[in-house]
């Protein structure tokens, strides 16, 4: 039996419900019809190739079928078969829906927009460890959004200088201590001396404020000296650890979690590099993609822009964080980020646009005000108390003055 790419298209198809479902935009190349540009999306992302081939038995039980086009918004749909993939693994699932087709000249661009996924492939995932209880089960943030600060200069500072500047944060009323994406284990922060470091500062701070304190220590390396920065931070005591999901790739995010299930240390997933392939709207893998991609690794937070308020390019924050905390086959949920050029002075047009439910995460903001960074953490503080109070960031500068600094400084102004 021959099969060619308008084999995999079928507008009559009724998806199962075990099927993996894809929404694509594409623009088909000058040369292909929308139906053989769709025809060669489901082709080449399963089972077939540009050019015809003569097969005998079920091959075409794994054959994905595109079964919707809509020329006028650019939209095709693709069902794959749950038989495609290895459960469990997430590398050969974006081997097939964002692999060659990415590249191949059927279509001029194409960009995965959105997953529909079913239990069948859900349930081979572990999902979040804890995902936004995070905030009362490991942290004393209850209903408030959790707060972190990332120390600046991102690199360059001491071990010792990075624990210092955490414990004037942590003292000021973060929760977290941050290290930044590229801040990893170089001579002059050594990856142990900051762990340790940081954890002495950080029980010095949870004394002086009776308030749970903990620290986003970056693991990120090659395969396993990742797992062995996961051992060692469980070791000294860490909650959590944080890791550049995009440029450790999803095997080695799949591998740290569960390193981190055997330790109970939760997981804050950095999206560094998720531009090179999000920011572009006609072409790559969506955002929320990368965020449904991360969820069913099992991360507990994940960085998914400022509603536009920050200095990042935003896709849809609000619906990948509606996304993020839908019911998905019993999943847990996980906590979104806020970060990226936040400064007090925005946290009530944030927590209008984006809601509690969140992890704000604040480096120049904090450590730019102009009495320093325990003043800077204050200020982010009582931001976030006067708005959940429903009081005007004014109203709060009696008790807290840094806040009325911060403000003077930075008004509400969005920083480029
Ligand atoms: O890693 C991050 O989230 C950013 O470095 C935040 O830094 P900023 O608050 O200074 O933009
Ligand atoms: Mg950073």
């Amino acid at each position: 039996m021959g099969i060619s790419y308008e084999d995999f298209l079928d507008r009559e198809y009724e998806p199962l419900a075990s099927d993996l479902r894809c929404r694509f935009s594409i623009e088909p190349a000058a040369d292909m019809s929308w139906a053989d540009a769709a025809g060669r999306v489901a082709s080449e992302s399963s089972n077939g190739t540009w050019a015809e081939l003569d097969v005998e038995g079920s091959v075409t039980d794994l054959s994905a079928t595109a079964y919707e086009i809509d020329e006028s918004a650019g939209i095709v749909e693709v069902a794959y078969p749950e038989a495609l993939f290895e459960p469990g693994s997430m590398p050969q699932i974006l081997s097939c829906i964002a692999g060659n087709i990415m590249g191949m000249k059927a279509v001029d661009r194409i960009r995965l927009l959105d997953c529909e996924w079913p239990a069948a492939v859900v349930d081979a995932f572990p999902g979040p460890q804890y995902g936004s209880a995070v905030k009362s089960e490991i942290l004393d943030a209850g209903d408030r959004p959790a707060l972190a600060t990332v120390p600046k200069p991102k690199v360059g500072l001491s071990s010792e200088q990075h624990a210092e500047v955490g414990y004037e944060a942590w003292v000021g009323g973060v929760d977290l201590l941050k290290d930044d994406e590229n801040l990893t284990d170089q001579s002059f922060n050594p990856f142990e001396d900051r762990l340790t470091e940081s954890l002495a500062q950080r029980d010095r701070a949870e004394s002086e404020t009776g308030e749970r304190k903990s620290y986003l220590l970056n693991v990120t390396a090659p395969g396993g000296e990742m797992l062995e920065r996961v051992d060692l931070a469980a070791e000294h005591g860490c909650e959590f650890v944080m890791v550049d999901v995009v440029t450790t790739g999803w095997a080695a995010v799949q591998q740290v979690r569960q390193r981190c299930e055997r330790h109970g240390l939760a997981i804050h997933a950095h999206r560094a590099m998720h531009a090179a392939f999000d920011r572009v709207p006609s072409h790559g893998v969506s955002m929320r993609v990368i965020a449904q991609i991360a969820r069913l690794c099992g991360v507990d937070h994940i960085h998914t822009g400022t509603a536009d308020l920050g200095k990042l390019e935003n896709e849809d924050t609000v619906g990948i964080n509606e996304w993020l905390r839908s019911d998905r086959h019993g999943l847990s949920d996980v906590l979104p980020v806020a970060s990226g050029g936040l400064h007090p002075g925005l946290v009530p047009e944030l927590l209008d646009r984006l809601g509690e439910e969140i992890m704000i995460q604040a480096g120049g903001g904090i450590h730019g005000h102009p009495d320093g960074t325990r003043a800077g953490a204050r200020a982010l503080r009582g931001a976030v108390e006067a708005t959940q109070d429903g009081r005007p960031l004014e109203a709060a500068s009696a008790e807290y003055p840094e806040l009325a600094t911060a403000v003077d400084k930075w008004g509400t102004a969005t920083p480029r």
